[in-house]
């Protein structure tokens, strides 16, 4: 006892300390759940009063909200945000506010080459940011949702007010600045196959019908069709037709097929959704997945259509278009792509596929495709896109050199030319190679020498942009170099030719070489197999005999047991003389004892023996099936004597 006391002495001395410290720690605790309790009774009171509007980061509202958030001023004052450099939403845009850091206003300038970056104020996750809005006190809340894949986020905003106009008019507001921000970029959404869904890709620059040179009268066409769909529903829906519209771009590579069609997005104002039909894990079901959840009015994009049926490029009656060779089925199973023809046709035009999209197919082989994926119905409008010819050019070069403005023209209003429309003005404030302005008639006649130069029908025009791009700067050098220019590139094109047939001749010798060894490794093993099979077939059959042989010298044993002895020595000598005779082999001298022994004491001996014969050549089972008969034709002559 005593010493627990003085164990505990210490604490006795500090009792009153120790008393001190415990009413501090519960004095504490009971105002901290005070506290909580009051703050959590409070919340719930005004949470009864509030209107609370949810977004996902799924959809487009989150969008604008999360960029109509970051040009609010109150981020620069707040005391918890978040900076990013990243895009906001899917528009690709950082928003300047309050707080931006940026120290000048020159957003093209460039550090170290690289373009400078802006920031962004944004709210923090999981931080309640109270903002006035037109006379109200609105609670953000972003939330980062628990991340399984990707950045999953959501919005809460929450007002105390009599009916949800407020958060209405938000919205508007919110959707109307991302739009009006928005006006200068197509958004391109992919399709993802491993989620069936659309994954946005980023917001591109719109690009100017201007920029797209084609033959007279196709752009113009193109737009004008494409006008008239998107204002037609009605006149489908009257006549029973689906609202859908295919546009099958077909021909050489590098002629402006993709190209245009994000010129005609933005001139449209419509996002691009591209399906890429030969990605990995791409079947029937995701397909029909995807084509069911693109919105109404778009440009969906199937790009390279032939490429999605190289496994299976025809469709027969019996075909579904899957793949057919045992390589092709490996390679199926291997990326878990399954598509088939039908499944594309059903996507495309069957019960569940989107109306009131604009289906735009590209393809550098349209001798490839099934006529069932080119009939009108699926791809009403078709165009062919050919190397260059003179006339596109004179306009390329255009394009790339505009002429000085005239004097009339730039008092002038600028053109209203349709596809300038929706444009940002050029910002570049010092461009960085100054491309020196003719006189328009010397553009003229420079874009005509150059087009004189350039042979009809032979070099894409991607080839005459990069050839352009070369000489940016340099009109005029640049049409006196043409010349040179094309029998370069005649020549490029002849070795690359040349190297391809070298290669394809290689392949397809490596490929005849690898078919022959196939071949020959597979006659070697049928005959082998073929061998094998007559050996043991034969086997079979020397095993009967020497059964048969074994039952017959049981029979003869028994005979051979009752009669006497000189009889035996006799047969035996006989016995011996014929088989010396007959086979003139080494057993032949062991008698009748060694083949009585041989023959009765295990049939797998037997076998073994033959199997021995057989391992030889065919003659040498003759010889012992010869043998055995003889030795049985003695026996059972013996037998008869006996
Ligand atoms: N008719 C054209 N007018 C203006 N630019 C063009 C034209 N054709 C090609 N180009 C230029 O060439 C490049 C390649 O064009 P694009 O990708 O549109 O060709 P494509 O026909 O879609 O090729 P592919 O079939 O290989 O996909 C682009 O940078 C584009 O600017």
């Amino acid at each position: 006892m005593d010493t627990l006391k003085s164990m505990l002495s210490p604490f006795a001395m500090n009792s009153g300390g120790l008393q001190d410290t415990l009413k501090l720690v519960v004095i504490g605790g009971t105002v901290e759940t005070a506290r909580r309790a009051s703050m959590s009774a409070w919340n719930g009171f005004v949470d009864s009063f509030f209107l609370t509007a949810h977004f996902s980061s799924h959809d487009y509202p989150y969008d604008w909200l999360m960029h109509w958030l970051a040009k609010q001023p109150a981020w620069g004052r707040s005391r918890e945000f978040e900076i990013t450099t990243r895009s906001i939403g899917r528009l690709g845009l950082t928003q300047s506010t309050t707080g931006d850091l940026d120290d000048d206003e020159d957003d093209d300038a460039l550090v170290h080459g690289r373009k400078k970056r802006r920031v962004a104020f944004m709210p923090s996750a999981d931080t309640t940011h109270t903002i006035y809005y037109r006379g109200h006190w609105l609670r953000v809340t972003r939330t980062k949702n628990v991340p399984d894949y990707g950045n999953e986020c959501s919005l809460k905003i929450s007002v105390v007010a009599r009916n949800n106009d407020i958060l209405k008019q938000l919205v508007l507001e919110a959707k109307r600045e991302y739009e009006k921000d928005a006006e200068h970029r197509v958004h391109i959404f992919m399709g993802d196959t491993t989620y069936s869904c659309w994954r946005w890709n980023g917001a591109r620059q719109k690009r100017p019908m201007s920029s797209i040179v084609l033959q007279p009268g196709v752009k113009d066409m193109l737009l004008a069709d494409c006008k008239d769909f998107l204002c037609s529903e009605d006149w489908y829906a009257e006549r029973g037709i689906p609202f859908r519209r295919g546009y099958l771009l077909h021909g050489v590579p590098g002629s402006g097929k993709t190209s245009l069609i994000h010129s005609l997005a933005g001139e449209l104002g419509l996002d691009i959704y591209v399906v890429s039909l030969s990605s990995k894990g791409m079947s029937d079901n995701t397909l029909t997945a995807l084509m069911g959840a693109v919105p109404s009015r778009c440009i969906l994009l199937l790009e390279d259509l032939d490429a999605a049926f190289t496994r299976s490029v025809t469709r027969d009656s019996t075909s579904t278009g899957t793949p057919t060779s045992t390589k092709d089925k490996d390679t199926a199973e291997t990326d878990g792509s399954t598509l088939s023809l039908s499944g594309l046709l059903n996507s495309l035009d069957g019960v569940a596929a989107a109306e009131g999209r604009l289906l735009f197919a590209t393809t550098n082989h349209i001798e490839r495709l099934d006529p069932a994926l080119s009939r009108p119905g699926r791809m009403d409008v078709w165009v062919n896109f050919t190397h260059a010819t003179r006339f596109q050019a004179e306009g390329i070069f255009k394009c790339f050199f505009p002429s000085k403005p005239s004097a009339n023209a730039a008092s002038s209003p600028p053109p209203s030319d349709a596809s300038q429309k929706n444009l940002p003005l050029p910002k570049r404030k010092n461009p960085s190679h100054a491309v020196p302005l003719l006189e328009e008639t010397e553009i003229n006649v420079l874009a005509k020498r150059f087009a004189d130069a350039i042979p009809e029908d032979e070099l894409s025009v991607a080839s005459l942009q990069g050839y352009l791009l070369k000489n940016k700067t340099r009109p005029r050098e640049c049409v006196d170099e043409v010349d040179e220019w094309v029998i370069q590139e005649r020549e490029t094109r002849e070795k690359l030719k040349k190297e391809k047939a070298e290669r394809e001749a290689k392949e397809k010798k490596e490929a005849a070489e690898l078919e022959r060894k196939e071949k020959e490794e597979k006659e070697a093993k049928e005959k082998e197999e073929k061998e094998a099979k007559e050996k043991k077939e034969l086997r079979t059959k020397t095993r009967k005999i020497l059964r048969a042989e074994a039952a017959l010298r049981s029979t003869t044993s028994t005979v051979v047991s009752t009669s006497d002895s000189q009889a035996l020595s006799q047969e035996e000598a006989q016995s011996s003389a014929s088989s010396s005779e007959s086979s003139g082999s080494d057993s032949s001298t062991t008698g009748i004892e060694a083949d009585t022994e041989e023959s009765v004491t295990s049939e797998d001996e037997g076998g073994r023996s033959s199997d021995a014969n057989l391992d030889g050549d065919e003659t040498g089972g003759k010889e012992a099936k010869e043998k055995s008969e003889k030795w049985v034709a003695v026996k059972g002559q013996q037998a008869a004597e006996a």
